[in-house]
Formats: structure tokens, sequence, C-alpha cells
């Protein structure tokens, strides 16, 4: 089977962005509406309970809050959850779909009192829309230009509270000001399988499909820790187990139906594969900078960053250093390679 590198994502079963406008309906109709129902991530769910609670006893908006991670941890679900928990309006954008000054200023304007707006990928919103956003974050008030050229004057606005939600996949890259002006900052961490094994049982029940335990359980492990790459894998192991078997979701049925879609016991796919065969075979192990992997593997730095190495790091396949990436014992365990003695870095491995 061949893989076309250029836009993987969209092929990838294992993919942790959505992969159709289909696949979004779906994820819609599975995402939890109430912090209750909300699995995992306890620190965050623990310390939203008790913020929300209390902005609405003094009736006031929340705080701004900011939520990274990589994607497909539930940060656009729990931005939904916020709004209704704090029973206000969610107005959503993006930070790419705002490219005017005014953009943002239209939607400012349009805000009810407490009200959340939701802006993903805020990393990327433009220096000038930026700018609009510093005061109405401070004092809810933004400064906007009327008419042009000598004529043109600026008039200050005055806006509802409202809270933003910020949603990024790299708290990085956030410019120090707009980072300082998030009162909440929570960072969604990679689930663990049980965890995931609870939202793939809950997901099979909104779908209808008879799933056992220990099926459930299977799903999870091979699901890089991620929620929305549970869903997708339970939906494939369903058809599987319609077709294949009488419809129940059991072991068996899962291990054969991800045995044929490539995703191997620990959850790694082709590309999993490739980038970490890479280091260890073409590289030695590394360390080996992030545009030779790059150009090694065919994919595109971005990507390797987002997407691949996140859930390979925090399982202690690969380690990023000063002078690279390099690669662990347990990558070269699960290639069944002998590691060498001692780390890329001269000191021995613990
Ligand atoms: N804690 C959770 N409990 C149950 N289901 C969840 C949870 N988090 C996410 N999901 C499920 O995973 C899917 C993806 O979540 P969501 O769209 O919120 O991810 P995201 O972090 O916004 O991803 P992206 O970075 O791509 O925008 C949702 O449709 C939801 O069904
Ligand atoms: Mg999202």
């Amino acid at each position: 089977m061949t893989i076309q590198t250029d836009n993987f994502s969209e092929q990838r079963i294992i993919a942790a962005t959505p992969v159709s406008p289909n696949e979004e309906a779906i994820e819609r109709a599975l995402r939890p509406k109430q912090l209750d129902e909300y699995v995992g991530q306890e620190k965050i769910r623990d310390q939203l309970e008790i913020f929300i609670s209390a902005a609405r006893k003094r009736r006031e908006a929340l705080d701004h809050t900011l939520l990274f991670g990589p994607p497909g941890l539930g940060k656009t679900t729990l931005a939904h959850i916020i709004a209704r928990e704090m029973g206000v309006n969610l107005r959503q954008t993006s930070g790419p779909v705002l490219e005017r000054a005014g953009d943002l200023a239209a939607l400012l304007t349009n805000l009810e009192a407490n009200d959340v707006l939701f802006i993903d990928e805020i990393h990327r919103l433009s220096p000038v829309v930026e700018e609009i956003l510093y005061p109405a974050l401070e004092d809810y008030q933004i400064d906007i230009m009327i008419g042009e050229g000598p004529a043109a004057r600026s008039v200050r606005l005055d806006l509802q509270p409202f809270t933003l939600v910020g949603a990024t996949t790299r708290a990085g890259m956030l410019t120090n000001p707009l980072r300082d002006r998030f009162g909440i900052v929570a960072r969604l961490e990679f689930y663990t399988p049980e965890q995931l094994a609870r939202i793939v049982s809950r997901s099979s029940a909104l779908l209808h499909a008879p799933i056992q335990d220990a099926g459930a359980l299977e799903i999870a492990r091979r699901s890089r820790g991620t929620p929305r790459i549970a869903n997708r894998l339970l939906r494939r192991v369903r058809d599987y187990a319609e077709v294949k078997g009488t419809g129940e979701i059991t072991q068996e049925i899962a291990d054969a139906a991800l045995k044929m879609l490539d995703v191997d016991p620990v959850g790694f796919d082709l590309m999993d594969r490739k980038l970490l065969e890479a280091v260890l075979f073409k590289f030695n192990g590394g360390p080996v900078g992030l545009d030779n992997l790059a150009a090694a593997i065919g994919e595109e730095r971005d990507t390797i960053e987002d997407v691949l190495e996140p859930y390979l790091i925090q399982q202690g396949f690969l380690q990023r250093t000063p002078r690279g990436r390099i690669a662990t014992p347990a990558a070269y365990m699960h290639f069944g390679a002998t590691a060498p003695r001692t780390s890329p870095s001269g000191d021995l491995w613990g």
C-alpha cells in the first residue's frame, strides 16, 4: 500500500484532525454537552467547576480562558461546555478567518452580557486584529476607525462584558501580551486507555452499537490518547463487526479490525512507524533536526511537531533535545532492535 505524504491526514485513520465535514457532523453528535459528561482532564474540570459557579453567583463573565493541547483532545468541546454551564451564548470563529479589524469588531459589538467568544487557532490571529482585542479583553472597549484619509477619526465603543475562550495547539506561538490576558490557562493532557474506554463505551451507546468492555479497551489502547481518534476507530470497528461478526464489538473483533487498518497494538500507524524508523535506522537513533527528519519522511515540519511527535514523546519513544530528536530504548524495542548502551548525548540510558 502506498501512502501519499502531502496530505496524509485526509486518509490517515489515526489523524488527530477531523478528516471530512461529515466527520465533524458525527463528532458534534458525540460531543458531551455538560461538564459532568466530559471524561478525564480532572484538574481542568475541577477548576472550571469552581470558577464557573463563582462567576455565575456574581453574575459576571468568566475570566478569559486559554485551552491548549494537541488536536482532538477536546478543546472545542470544552469551549461549548463552558458557555452552556455559564448559561450564555457562544460565538465561534478562528484566528485565520478574522482577517480585518472590522471582522472582530463586528463580532464583539454583537455579544450579549457574559457571552463566550470562542476563537480557535488563536495563535494565528493577525497583528491588527490582536491590537483590537487587547483593550476589548481588558476594559471591554474597542477603538474603531470611522471614515478614511484626513477625515478619519477614532471612536471608542463600550462592549458588554464577555469571556474570550481561545484554543490553540501551540501555546508557545502566542504573543506574550495576548497570553498574559488570560486569567485561566488550561493545558489538556492525553487521555489514559481507561478514560478513552469510557468515551468509546459512551459513544457506542449513542451510536446504538453493542460493545463489550474488553472491546472498548482494545480500541482505547490503540487511539493515541485522543478521543477524536477513539471515536473514529470505533466507527470503523463497528463496520467490521457488522460485516464480519454479529454486530457486537468484542476484543477479537476490535483487534482484527484494527490490524486490518494497520493500527498497531500501541496505536501507531504507518506514519508513526515511518517517523520512528527514520530516526532509528536512517539517522542512527538521532539526534536529528526537524528539517532533516521532515525531508526524510516527506512530511511537513508543522505536522511532525503538532500531530506526530507529541504522542510519541509523551509515550517515551522519542525525545526532543537541543541538538535534535533522539529515539529512546523503548523505540528500539518496539521495532525489535537493540538500543546502544549509551544515549546519543553520551549518558548511559537509565
Ligand atoms: N473529555 C471528553 N469526553 C468525551 N468525549 C470527548 C472528550 N474530549 C473530546 N471528545 C470527543 O472528541 C471529539 C473531538 O474533540 P474536539 O473537537 O473538542 O477536539 P479539539 O481539541 O477541539 O480538536 P482540534 O484541535 O482539532 O480543534 C469530540 O467530538 C468529542 O466527541
Ligand atoms: Mg477544535
